[in-house]
């Protein structure tokens, strides 16, 4: 015998009778989450609405992160009390495995600044992969010289995340490799709803990276790399993006005005602010716990050589050697369970595909919302054949 439904599961029955076919819904505490398209039967977006017992109204919450695209169909399973694991069928392996956050610390945090209910997507992704490298320092002391030099030399291992500001572009500045340039009320938009994993008022402007910059890197194999300022580097430290964390400092004051003033990007007032703060970035980079390293960027060559090696050193550079999931399809037709930190998805034969079970490890997720939630081994188990189709699914 099954326990007896929560009372305000029967006052709301029809509610949730009425599930459409591409709609699930999961309880984690006191809620009812409800994902998939949600007013119209042929609305495949994976959106969210929520059933709050303890008040039992209906709630549409304020959805952050990069949305996982539409898809016809989907199953959902908590995975704790603070995330469902939401799990895309018939699509590509990398866009299978999706994250709805409902109460994690991010979620907690930005229902204290926006005041309303919230809940943000997180891409899974199989192994840690290397960690993102965050560049900082004052202007002018040589980050933007020293990554390009990285990246002239490895082209295919590092990717550069490029940031969005509000300053004006420089001559040979082109929108979308060095910046995207935006306009501040845009900007100051985006960032409200959610699309930056940090951003800064600096020297005078505003600039930020976007969620997406980061993924973008990610998602085309690279090892990501940002040039922000220190407030942009405190905030991603705090974020759930692990990252390593290098200041560069000049040789002395002077040698960094005079790099500044040769460059000759900026009029004499702005150079005159930028040093302004110089000053205090200095001190704020020999903050306890902020950054990893500090490199003194005094010859060039030596201090790309330096940087170098602390890449190559960090234990974190390669990524996990996960079993490989090339051919992992999650079917229209699967079932799924969870127990243990252990998620089971059974796939129905379907197209000449004989039937699998996958089995998804979700005990070492690091990182979520916002980016990517890493750490996750999927593979699939291995039962002889008859076993498999032996399972009914009806
Ligand atoms: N080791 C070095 N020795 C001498 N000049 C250098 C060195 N590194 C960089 N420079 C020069 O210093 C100037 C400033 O460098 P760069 O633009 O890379 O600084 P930055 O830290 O990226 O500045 P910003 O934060 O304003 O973007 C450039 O003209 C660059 O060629
Ligand atoms: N917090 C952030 N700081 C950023 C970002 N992109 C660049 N920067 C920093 O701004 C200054 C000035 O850059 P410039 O191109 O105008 O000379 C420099 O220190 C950069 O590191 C960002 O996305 N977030």
């Amino acid at each position: 015998m099954g326990e007896e439904a929560p009372e305000y599961l029967l006052d709301n029955f029809d509610e949730f009778s009425l599930l459409k076919g591409n709609q699930t819904s999961n309880i984690v505490g006191k809620k009812i989450y409800v994902v998939g398209g949600c007013e119209d039967g042929e609305d495949n977006s994976l959106s969210i609405k929520i059933f709050d017992s303890s008040t039992r109204e209906w709630l549409i919450p304020t959805v952050l992160g990069v949305k996982p695209t539409p898809c016809k169909l989907h199953s959902a399973v908590p995975v704790n009390e603070d995330r469902i694991l939401v799990l895309k069928s018939n699509t590509a392996t990398d866009d299978c495995l999706w994250f709805l956050e409902v109460d994690t610390r991010f979620v907690k945090e930005q229902k204290k600044i926006l005041g309303t209910e919230v809940v943000a997507w997180s891409k899974g992704v199989q192994g840690t992969g290397p960690k993102p490298v965050v560049i900082s320092g004052p202007s002018g002391v040589g980050k933007g010289t020293l990554i390009s030099k990285l990246m002239k030399e490895f082209p295919s291992t590092f990717g550069f995340s490029v940031s969005h500001t509000t300053r004006a572009p420089r001559e040979k500045e082109v929108h979308g490799v060095h910046y995207y340039f935006t306009e501040r009320s845009k900007m100051e938009n985006d960032i409200r709803e959610g699309k930056f994993l940090e951003s800064a008022s600096v020297h005078g402007n505003l600039y930020g990276t976007s969620i997406e910059a980061v993924e973008a890197v990610t998602d085309s194999g690279k090892r990501c790399i940002l040039d922000i300022d220190v407030q942009g580097a405190r905030s991603v430290r705090t974020s759930s993006l692990e990252a390593i964390f290098i200041f560069i400092c000049p040789p002395s004051f002077e040698e960094l005005e005079k790099r500044l003033r040769a460059r000759g990007t900026e009029t004499e007032e702005q150079v005159q602010k930028r040093l302004r703060n110089a000053r205090a970035e200095l001190d704020q980079g020999k903050s306890a716990g902020l950054f990893d390293h500090v490199l003194v960027n005094d010859d060039l060559e030596r201090c790309c050589e330096e940087l170098k090696k602390i890449l190559s050193l960090d234990s974190d550079a390669d990524p996990v050697a996960y079993p490989t999931t090339e051919d992992t399809r999650i079917t229209d037709f699967h079932a799924v369970s969870a127990r243990d930190k252990k998620i089971l998805i059974h796939c129905g034969a379907e197209q000449g595909m004989p039937p699998t079970i996958y089995e998804l490890d979700v005990s070492s997720l690091k990182g979520g919302a916002p980016g990517r939630t890493r750490g996750l081994n999927m593979h699939p188990i291995n039962l002889p054949t008859d076993v498999l189709t032996g399972i009914n699914m009806d």
